[in-house]
C-alpha cells in the first residue's frame, strides 16, 4: 500500500499533487538523543511522494540538530536528513526527509541507529564525473503502443546493465532505464525478525527481475573496510553491513545506508545483488530472483558479498543452509579452512562467535534448524554418546554442510578431549592433535565446497600450506603431504664450504620470493575475490601480471635451490661423519614432512 493511501491529502498547503499532511508524530525513536519538545511537528506537515525526498514544514524554530533523525508517523518510518530555514519570517523550517517505509505497528523496539541516504557517499574520492564520450546512448524509439519500447528489456543499455543518462536518452523523460537514479524501489516494510534482527518485507507483490532497492552506504577503500570491520567487531557490533563494491572498494552501510541494509541473508534467497553502471559509477542493486508475494521477507545470499569479520551462524532456516553467513566467501574460507581435497574444503570453526541479535544457542529457531539439517543431511551426530568422536559423512551435493550439533550436549562437551574423525568417500583423517583447533568451548567441523574457479588461482601461500601441514602432518590426505626439504641439514652433509654457502644463499632467495608472494597476496586479494564472485569484472592485467611474476619468481627460486642441493649432494664430497641426529639407518634424511 502506498504512503499516499494512508495520508490525508492537504489541499490547503499543497503546492504540488504529491504533498500530503499527516496525523501526529508518534515518537522520535533514535539518533540523535530525542528532542524534548516535538510539539512543533503538529500539523501542518507536508510530505511528498514516498520514494522522493519530501518536506516537513514546521512553525516553530528548533535547534537543527534536535530535528535530525528517525520519526514514525502513523506507522511510517522516515528520516529527517536536513533542515534549513524556510522563509523570511525566521519562524519556519524546511525539513528534508527521505526513506519512507511502513513500520510494523506492533514493534515497540527502538529503531536502528543509522543515517539514511539514497545515494552512495564517497569518502576516499569524489563521485566520478562521466565524460561525454563515455555516455552510452541506446537506440530505443518510443512507440505509444508499446510502453516497453522506452528502454525496456531490449534496450542496449539495459542489456549491458548500464542506466541511461538523462538528457542523452532518445526516450527522454519516458526512459524506464533510470531506476537507480530515480529511486524506483519496490514497496517494502521494516519488521523485526525472530533472532535475525530487523528485516525487510515485500509490501506489494514484486515481479521476477524487479529492482527492489539499492544497497547504499559509504564507499570506502578495501583497507578501510577491513579496518572498520575489525573496529566494529571490537565495539561489539554483531550486525555486519559492509559489502564489496569492486576490486578495491567496499560499501559500508553501518553508519549511513538505505533500507537495503536491512535485507537479511538466506541460503535459498528470493533476491540477488546485481551491479549496474550508473552515470559512470558502479552501484549495487537488489533484484527479485523470482516473483515475490506481498508479505514475504526479502533476502539475498550474502556469500559473495560477505566481507568477512565475525562468524555469524545462519538462521535462515533453508533446507540447504550452509551454516554460517558468508560461508562460501573466500574471506570466510581463508579464515577457517583446515585442509582441502579436490573440490572440497574442510574447515574447523569455533562457534558461535556470534549468533545474530540477542539470540542464544538454545533458541527454538536454532534447535529446529539443527534438527532439520540433521534429518536432511547427516548420518552422523555429535555428543558424548559417540565417545567424543565427531563423525561427518559426505552427503548429497548440497554444496556445504555442517555437522549437526546437539546443542544441549555440545554445551557440556569437554572439547579438550575431542578427537576428530572425518570420513568421506575417498579420505579418512584421524586427528588427535586438534586440541588447539578446538580450544573454544563450542567447536564444529564443516565442509565447504570450494569455488573451483577461485581455487584455480591457487590463492596464496597461506591458504595452501601453513594451516594444513601443521596440524595434520603424516596423515593419509590426498594432495596434502607436502615434503619439505631440510636445507640446513642437506648443506650440513657437504664437505665443501662453498657448496654449503651456495645452497644457503639459494634458500634465502627462495624465502624472500615466498614472502614477496605473501605480501602481494594481501594486495591483490580484493581483485581476485571480485573476479571470482562477479563475472562482470575481471582482474586487471597489471594485477594478474604482478601475481604471475611473483609466482614465477618463487618457482624459479625453488627450482634453483633444489637443483643446487641435488647438484652438490651428487657431485661434491660429503662430510665423513653425518650429524648424529641425521643418522637414520643408511638412509640420507633430506626430507621432512
Ligand atoms: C546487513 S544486516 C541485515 C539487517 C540486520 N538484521 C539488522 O537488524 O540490522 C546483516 C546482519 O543481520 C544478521 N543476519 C542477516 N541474515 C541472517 C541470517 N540468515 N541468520 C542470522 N543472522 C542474520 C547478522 O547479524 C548480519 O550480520
Amino acid at each position: 500500500m502506498a504512503v499516499s493511501d494512508h495520508l490525508e491529502r492537504d489541499r490547503n498547503h499543497s503546492t504540488s499533487p504529491n504533498t500530503y499532511t499527516t496525523a501526529t508524530v508518534h515518537r522520535k525513536p533514535s539518533y540523535p538523543a530525542p528532542a524534548g519538545d516535538l510539539s512543533f511537528y503538529r500539523k501542518p506537515i507536508l510530505l511528498a511522494l514516498e520514494d522522493r525526498p519530501f518536506h516537513l514544514r514546521c512553525h516553530r524554530f528548533e535547534p537543527f540538530n534536535s530535528v535530525l533523525g528517525f520519526y514514525t508517523i502513523v506507522n511510517f518510518l522516515f528520516f529527517v536528513k536536513d533542515v534549513t530555514f524556510g522563509g523570511e519570517s525566521g519562524s519556519k523550517l524546511v525539513v528534508s526527509v527521505s526513506a519512507v517505509t511502513r513500520m510494523d505497528p506492533n514493534v515497540e523496539e527502538e529503531l536502528p541507529q543509522y543515517i539514511h541516504i539514497n545515494q552512495n557517499e564517497f569518502l576516499i574520492r569524489r563521485h566520478k564525473k562521466q565524460k561525454e564520450e563515455d555516455i552510452a546512448i541506446c537506440e530505443c524509439k518510443y512507440n505509444v503502443d508499446d510502453p516497453d519500447s522506452a528502454c525496456g528489456d531490449s534496450c542496449l543499455n539495459v542489456l549491458t546493465s548500464t542506466e541511461c543518462t538523462p538528457g542523452y536518452c532518445p526516450c527522454g523523460d519516458l526512459c524506464k532505464n533510470q531506476r537507480f537514479q530515480k529511486c524506483e524501489y519496490a514497496k517494502t516494510k521494516l519488521f523485526k525478525t525472530e533472532g535475525r534482527g530487523w528485516g525487510l518485507l515485500a509490501d506489494e507483490n514484486i515481479k521476477a527481475g524487479q529492482f527492489v532497492i539499492e544497497y547504499c552506504g559509504e564507499v570506502i577503500s578495501w583497507k578501510e573496510a577491513k579496518r572498520r570491520s575489525q573496529a566494529y567487531e571490537i565495539q561489539g557490533l554483531t550486525d555486519a553491513f559492509i559489502i564489496c563494491l569492486n576490486a578495491s572498494e567496499s560499501i559500508d552501510a553501518t553508519r549511513k545506508g538505505s533500507l537495503g541494509r536491512f535485507i537479511n541473508h538466506s541460503c535459498q534467497p528470493n533476491c540477488e545483488t546485481r551491479k549496474w553502471n550508473v552515470l559512470g559509477e558502479i552501484r549495487v542493486g537488489i533484484f527479485a530472483k523470482h516473483d515475490i508475494p506481498f508479505g514475504a521477507e526479502l533476502a539475498y545470499d550474502y556469500n559473495f558479498e560477505w566481507f568477512g569479520g565475525a562468524k555469524v551462524r545462519c538462521l535462515c532456516g533453508a533446507a540447504r543452509c550452509s551454516g554460517f553467513l558468508g560461508a562460501k566467501s573466500r574471506g570466510f574460507q581463508e579464515d577457517t579452512y583446515l585442509w582441502e581435497d579436490d573440490d572440497e574444503r574442510y574447515s574447523v570453526e569455533k562457534i558461535p562467535v556470534y549468533d545474530s541479535a540477542e539470540d542464544e544457542m538454545g533458541t527454538e529457531v536454532l534447535k529446529r534448524m539443527s534438527l532439520e539439517s540433521s534429518a536432511n543431511y547427516f548420518n552422523g551426530r555429535i555428543g558424548p554418546s559417540m565417545d567424543n568422536t565427531l563423525k561427518a559423512v559426505q552427503l548429497s551435493d548440497s554444496g556445504a554442510f555442517s555437522i549437526p550439533l546437539d546443542l544441549a550436549q555440545m554445551k557440556d562437551l569437554d572439547v579438550k578431549k575431542i578427537k576428530t574423525e572425518v570420513v568421506s568417500e575417498d579420505m579418512k583423517l584421524d586427528s588427535e592433535d586438534t586440541e588447539q583447533a578446538f580450544s573454544q568451548k563450542n567447536a564444529m567441523i564443516s565442509r565447504i565446497r570450494s569455488n573451483t574457479a577461485a581455487r584455480n588461482y591457487h590463492l596464496g601461500p597461506r591458504s595452501m600450506s601453513t594451516k594444513r601441514t601443521k596440524g595434520h602432518r603424516g596423515r593419509k590426505l590426498k594432495n596434502l603431504v607436502q615434503k619439505e626439504v631440510d636445507v640446513k641439514f642437506a648443506a650440513g652433509l657437504l664437505a665443501s664450504k662453498a657448496a654449503q654457502e651456495e645452497i644457503l644463499k639459494y634458500e634465502e632467495v627462495k624465502n624472500n620470493a615466498a614472502s614477496d608472494l605473501d605480501s602481494l597476496y594481501d594486495e591483490i586479494r580484493p581483485a581476485i575475490e571480485e573476479h571470482e564472485r562477479d563475472s562482470q569484472d575481471s582482474v586487471s592485467t597489471s594485477v594478474a601480471e604482478k601475481w604471475i611474476q611473483a609466482c614465477c619468481l618463487k618457482l624459479k627460486a625453488e627450482f634453483d635451490l633444489y637443483s643446487s642441493i641435488i647438484k652438490n649432494v651428487a657431485c661434491t664430497a660429503q662430510r665423513a661423519k653425518p650429524p648424529p641426529e641425521a643418522d637414520n639407518g643408511n638412509e640420507i634424511k633430506l626430507l621432512t614432512g
